[in-house]
């Protein structure tokens, strides 16, 4: 059973009396243990397609579904929490914690709490090679380290599905190179289904399977 699942979703944007529909009927499933990689041209809808995935945005039209139920758009922010691992081209760590304390705090938000939450936090980034630098606050760390932090950002919790939008842009080539592997380790260590958007050719080398995304549809 997949972990994830998109049938036929549809996403119109309206400004105005202007219409937009930037998705056009997509399906789409994620298997746990799957490292699928989403490219497409600037502008085809692919963050639209993650944030739907991601819980973030709802669809227009069509259905998404996680561990073989329906999302309801009623409870986004619960189960986004629940199943959900999202990393960013910016990192998005907050600068006035360190490394551990952003981690913690997502597990604060995951309902994850206290020493269960700073052990958790602490394992998590010895996971991603960053155990003597966990009091560092964000500015203190390289490109590549601050990525590291939110990749371990993203595994604490256990969420079942991650996705990433353009985790390498900011980094060179073989820093980028590094983290993708040790990304894909770490999520197939949990069987758990990773989903990265990019333009970054080296994140085909540690997929199982490419989408590509054109006008709206997946060729
Ligand atoms: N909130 C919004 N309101 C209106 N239009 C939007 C909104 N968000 C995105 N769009 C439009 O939808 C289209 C798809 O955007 P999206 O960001 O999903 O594409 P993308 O494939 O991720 O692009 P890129 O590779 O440049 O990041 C674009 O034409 C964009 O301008």
């Amino acid at each position: 059973m997949p972990v994830l699942k998109a049938e036929n979703i549809i996403k119109v944007y309206r400004e105005g009396n202007q219409a937009v529909q930037v998705l056009n009927g997509i399906s789409l499933a994620l298997e746990r243990g799957e490292v699928v990689t989403l490219e497409g041209p600037s502008g085809s809808g692919k963050t639209t397609l993650l944030s739907i995935l991601g819980c973030i945005l709802t669809p227009s039209d069509g259905r998404v579904m996680i561990d073989d139920a329906l999302v309801d758009p009623r409870r986004l922010a619960a189960i986004r929490r629940k199943y959900i691992g999202f990393v960013f081209q910016q990192f998005n760590l907050f600068p006035s914690l360190t490394a551990v304390e952003n981690v913690e705090y997502a597990l604060n938000i995951k309902g994850v709490k206290n020493h269960t939450a700073q052990d958790e936090a602490a394992r998590a980034l010895d996971a991603v090679g960053l155990a003597e630098r966990k009091d560092f606050l964000p500015e203190d760390l390289s490109g590549g380290q601050k990525q590291r932090v939110a990749i371990a950002r993203a595994l604490a919790g256990n969420a079942a599905i991650i996705l990433a939008d353009e985790p390498t842009a900011n980094l060179d080539s073989q820093t980028g190179g590094q983290i993708l592997s040790l990304f894909r380790d770490l999520a197939k260590q949990k069987d758990r289904a990773l989903l990265i958007v990019t333009h970054d050719p080296q994140v085909r080398e540690i997929s199982d399977r490419v989408l590509t995304i054109r006008d709206g549809k997946l060729t």
